[in-house]
């Protein structure tokens, strides 16, 4: 039951009156006009979710109250319903941005089918921005995020470039109380090495040469906020140290001052790097990687999140068309299996991009592996679940995996979908999942 509602334009009574009682009866809300006047002024105070329209009308054409609404409104998904001698008009409206035509007399369950499948994808294209809404993993991630916010620790953000450590950081601020104070991201990575100090720490005039006024530095600009020091690995040693007294003491010094000041605000740091192993090099200095890392959380790279992958797919698809002003195309089954065999060096940052390109480019119904792909450059990952040996029981488990996962993906992670789709119980694929390691469903 969609409960969305529907604005159905149509002068025959009788076929609107049995249109009207099977729509009501399939969940949706139902508003009837009966000539072009009535759909006017029902559309000047309604927004309905999809319109079903006659294209000829008593009073005048579907075609004419439609675009006048449109050109006000933006584009409704709409369906018109056509006498035969109509459908050049209707391929015309198609053109110009109406989702469908059925020519009379119509199947009414395929119709029936056809305004379902509208509202789920607007469903998709309205879900929450919440960027950890996507997928049980990600669920739990968000959840952990929420759990840290809860606490003025120190937060760790491990992960490969684009898998979301800022779009992590900026969650755990909004969840914390410290919400309504300054998030200051600084990239230490990109911070030039001669001004770096007095960009962190703040300046006193005259400091150094060309220091004219003070500083506040991006310490200071966190109030009693949350500073995330991106790629933190990067942070050349002498910063280290005075990173490590405000972590410690609360206390820091702009450069050149001899005023003490405090930091009431939050530390989270990321890196894409090895800390450990850059202590081990001694690029990094183990006291401040023991206070950094008090809680660490790490997100996983795209290629591991297999069942994640059809829904962040639908989500940045929907996204993408939403911007384009347009409705989301389907996703063609072989473009998921690609997106699942893809690699994803660049992880969700690419996959954004890829769509954001292929919704833009591509064909308006139907999204292919070729939109996605246009190079044909699905890098493939590197295998995981590599069967320690080469027994038959060990291929066959790890093609059972593969498919799982598969399935997941073209459901959306859902269970009941995927087992139907497998031919398994719910239990069995339950068990199955649990076996082989995927996701915490
Ligand atoms: N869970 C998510 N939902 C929606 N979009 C996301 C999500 N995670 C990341 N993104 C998007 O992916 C892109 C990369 O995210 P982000 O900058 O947070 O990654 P990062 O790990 O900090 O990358 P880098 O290490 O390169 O700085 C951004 O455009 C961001 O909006």
């Amino acid at each position: 039951m969609s409960g969305a509602l529907i604005l159905l334009v149509e002068d025959d009574a009788t076929l609107g009156a049995s249109l009207r009682q099977r729509l009501e009866l399939e969940g949706f809300g139902v508003s009837w006009a009966r000539s072009a006047a009535e759909a006017r002024t029902l559309l000047a105070s309604l927004q309905p979710a999809i319109i079903l329209s006659d294209i000829r009308l008593p009073d005048g054409d579907g075609e004419t109250v439609m675009r006048s609404h449109f050109d006000r409104n933006g584009l409704v998904p709409t369906i018109f319903m056509t006498a035969f001698g109509d459908i050049d008009q209707a391929v015309r409206l198609v053109r110009a941005g109406a989702l469908n035509y059925v020519t009379k007399p119509f199947d009414l369950d395929q119709l029936i089918e056809e305004l379902q499948n509208i509202t789920r994808r607007s469903l998709v294209k309205e879900a929450p921005a919440d960027p950890f809404e996507n997928s049980p993993a990600m669920r739990e991630i968000g959840q952990m995020l929420k759990r840290a916010a809860a606490t003025d620790m120190p937060v760790l953000l491990l992960g490969e470039t684009g898998t979301g450590k800022e779009v992590a950081a900026r969650y755990l601020h909004a969840s914390g109380s410290r919400s309504s104070a300054p998030f200051v991201p600084v990239n230490c990575g990109a911070l030039p090495a001669d001004l770096a100090d007095s960009m962190i720490f703040g300046h006193e005039r005259g400091s150094f040469t060309g220091a004219v006024g003070a500083h506040r530095g991006f310490i200071e600009e966190t109030e009693g906020g949350t500073l995330f020091l991106d790629e933190i690995g990067d942070l050349p040693l002498p910063l280290q140290v005075k990173l490590l007294r405000v972590l410690e003491s609360r206390e820091y010094r702009r450069l050149g001052g001899s005023d003490t000041r405090n930091f009431n605000g939050r530390i989270v740091c990321a890196t894409n790097r090895d800390l450990a192993a850059l202590v081990a090099e001694e690029k990094f200095r183990e006291d401040l990687w023991f206070r950094i890392n008090v809680i660490t959380l790490q997100l996983p790279p795209l290629r591991e999140r297999g069942s994640d992958i059809g829904g962040l797919l639908r989500t940045f698809v929907a996204s993408a068309a939403q911007k384009a002003g347009r409705l989301p195309p389907e996703i063609h089954a072989e473009a998921i299996d690609a997106a699942l065999a893809h690699g994803w060096p660049g992880n969700i940052r690419e996959m954004i991009n890829r769509v954001d390109r292929a919704v833009a480019l591509g064909n308006d119904t139907v999204l292919t592996a070729r939109d996605l792909f246009p190079d044909g450059s699905v890098a493939r990952s590197e295998p995981r679940a590599q069967p320690v040996d080469d027994t038959l029981s060990a291929a066959r488990e790890a093609a059972e995996r593969a498919q799982i996962v598969s399935a997941l993906a073209k459901t959306n992670g859902s269970l009941k979908d995927a087992a139907e789709l497998l031919g398994v119980s719910r239990t069995t694929l339950w068990d199955k999942m649990r076996r082989y390691g995927l996701g915490d469903q």
